[in-house]
């Protein structure tokens, strides 16, 4: 273990006792690389700290962050931290600072003048005082100072002079360009120059003695007249002070009943709100068709386990409009009060008219345990219906048609949360165990949404968005990385083959863009596609426009992956064609052979746009 690494962890932990942080004195023990908000590199040093709206209090030390010699970014804001604006001179690779929205104080470090790959620094709403330092980074691109206490003329580096007034507004003593405010008084001149001579200050220093003499000898004279008020007064005095007592008496009496009343409203609100916590919230303000103890009490079937925790199936039979829920036990979510729940949870309710999305019910928030109800999707998940029943007699062919749909309905839905949805990735998990099919096999997707409420940690480990390859290569994750999985789904709806990326435990699955791309290398084609639907004759143009549009999602590099809209474009143009015409068994004449085969697909995969 290497002494750097000790004194990482030795900081890190001494972070810990000072945040005391209920979720962090819980989620940061083991490896510092699981630890909620701690990106570490691959030989363990820290690299990134990224602890923002967590409700942090505490006082940084000066050397708080003194031995993370390999951190890029430090990202702190919107807590309460109090403390200097520490010393990170130590922290040479740094490239971000976002301590915004806390409560520091003191003179902002000139050390930080020192970091020369300085991207962005953001100090803005804390209580900074003294001098802006002569930042001259070019790297800087990003500067915010706006709500301090800074004080002084803005220094004149063409790298300050770049960024608008915006970033240094409401400093009531900060002046020049590019703040609104003009150095021209006197007062930011004698105060700020730094030769100012000492004939003037001993003069300032006489006036200063002779204003408190006088001030003195005025306080002296005042309370001698008082005292002198007193003695003429004083039966008056006792009077009015007996008053007054007898006044102040009635009026205690008078508060204390109205404190009374006043906890017994606060004892009932309490109450209204502790019954209120346990109940289910409909969204959309609907009526609660069925209580959370219906829930409790009804037939349960554990579905599953997946990352947001189990998810059970609740036989509510006799609810109106409702036979079977989902409920989802989440865990591992960020620390989140009831109030960012909630927003982030009508948020996703906004979205449930899109028929290819699977609507939220209800939830229930508590400290110790948040649910989420959902319709129950009759026929299962599509993971099933791909792999389900392989070699069962009983297995119901899923046909071209179908998983044609199934490709339409998808593309849509993440259309619509790419163009509705904020965030990095709006969907982030988009598998095929996420991909529901209701009572009319339409496809629904399910799981929307929820990557925010997951802890990066956790999101890193389990999504399948960072499973893309630009997450491997440089940590990275966009909207293209929700394309990258799409395209991976269509693979497997294409294969039935179960995708690496997307497995559930225990079950082995394959790289399926490196394998179809070795088949068509290798001239084995016509076994890319599952056998239920190659067999299909009049399926074959569009199973090859459907693979070439699932490679181009799966490229390596997002750039050059197409955008929902154009995916949707491709996918909707692929021709709906007549099955019956397959009906027949035509197993032993498949319609792909490596020979139908050996044109398309290579130029396909090499990306030729005709097909
Ligand atoms: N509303 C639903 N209707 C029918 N089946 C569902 C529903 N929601 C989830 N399932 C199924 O329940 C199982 C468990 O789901 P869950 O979402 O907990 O895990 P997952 O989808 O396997 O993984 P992850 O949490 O990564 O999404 C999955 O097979 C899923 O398809």
């Amino acid at each position: 273990m290497s002494q750097s690494f000790v004194q990482e962890m030795d900081a890190l932990l001494a972070l810990k006792a000072i945040f005391n942080d209920p979720f962090l004195n819980k989620n940061w023990t083991g490896a510092p690389s699981h630890w909620y908000g701690i990106q570490c590199s691959h030989d363990d040093h820290v690299t990134g700290i990224s602890l923002q709206s967590m409700g942090l209090t505490g006082k940084v030390s000066a050397d708080g962050f003194a031995y993370f010699p390999e951190l890029t970014f430090i990202i702190l804001n919107n807590n309460s931290i109090s403390g200097n604006v520490v010393n990170l001179s130590s922290s040479h690779k740094l490239k971000h600072i976002d301590l915004s929205g806390n409560r520091l104080y003191g003179q902002i470090s000139p050390s930080l003048m020192s970091l020369d790959l300085l991207e962005s620094l953001q100090l803005q709403d804390n209580s900074l005082t003294g001098p802006i330092p002569e930042f001259n980074q070019s790297s800087l691109k990003v500067f915010n100072v706006s709500n301090n206490n800074l004080e002084g003329k803005i220094p004149t580096t063409p790298v300050l002079q770049s960024f608008s007034s915006v970033s240094y507004s409401n400093n009531h003593e900060l002046c020049g360009p590019p703040s609104e405010n003009p150095c021209s008084s006197s007062a930011f001149s004698e105060k700020y120059t730094s030769n100012s001579d000492n004939k003037d200050s001993s003069k300032r220093t006489y006036k200063f003695a002779t204003m408190f003499l006088i001030f003195d000898v005025i306080g002296l004279v005042a309370v001698l007249l008082l005292f002198i008020l007193y003695y003429k007064r004083a039966k008056k005095l006792k009077k009015m002070i007996k008053n007054m007592q007898k006044d102040l008496k009635e009026d205690g009496e008078e508060a204390e009943a109205e404190a009374e009343a006043e906890e017994r409203v606060v004892v009932v609100e309490e109450k209204r709100e502790e019954n209120n916590k346990k109940k289910l919230i409909f969204m959309g303000g609907v009526e609660a068709e069925f209580e959370l103890n219906d829930l409790f009490k009804a037939p349960a079937e554990g579905l599953g386990k997946g990352i947001f925790g189990n998810t059970y199936k609740a036989k509510l039979e006799g609810y109106m409009g409702v036979k079977s829920v989902v409920v989802k036990r989440l865990r591992d979510l960020k620390p989140l009060s009831n109030e960012e729940f909630t927003k982030q949870l009508n948020m996703i309710h906004a979205h449930h008219n899109h028929p290819n999305l699977l609507p939220l019910l209800a939830y229930y928030y508590s400290k110790d345990e948040k649910l989420l109800v959902y319709r129950y999707a009759e026929n299962g998940s599509l993971f099933n219906r791909i792999h389900g029943e392989k070699s069962s007699k009983d297995r119901i062919a899923f046909r071209w048609g179908s998983r044609l749909s199934v490709a339409r309905g998808v593309a849509r839905a993440l259309e619509y949360l790419h163009i509705n949805i904020s965030g990095m990735v709006p969907h982030g998990n988009l598998k095929s165990t996420n991909i529901l099919l209701d009572e009319h096999e339409t496809a629904v997707v399910s799981d929307y949404g929820l990557s925010s409420l997951v802890a990066l940690p956790i999101a890193s480990q389990r999504m399948v968005s960072y499973k893309s390859p630009e997450y491997q290569s440089n940590k990275r994750v966009s909207r293209k990385s929700d394309v990258w999985s799409y395209g991976c789904l269509l693979l497997e709806l294409l294969t039935s083959r179960v995708s690496v990326h997307s497995a559930p435990p225990g079950i082995n699955g394959v790289d399926l863009s490196t394998w179809v791309h070795r088949a068509v290398r290798e001239e084995w084609t016509a076994e890319i596609f599952d056998p239920e639907i190659s067999k299909q004759r009049s399926a074959c143009p569009g199973m090859l426009k459907l693979l070439q549009i699932a490679l181009r999602c799966c490229d390596k590099s997002p750039e050059k992956r197409p955008e929902m809209t154009e995916v949707v474009r491709v996918v909707e143009n692929i021709k709906v064609v007549d099955e019956s015409e397959d009906d027949e068994d035509l197993s032993g004449d498949p319609s792909l052979t490596d020979d139908s085969l050996s044109i398309t697909a290579p130029a396909m995969v090499a990306g030729d746009q005709r097909l």
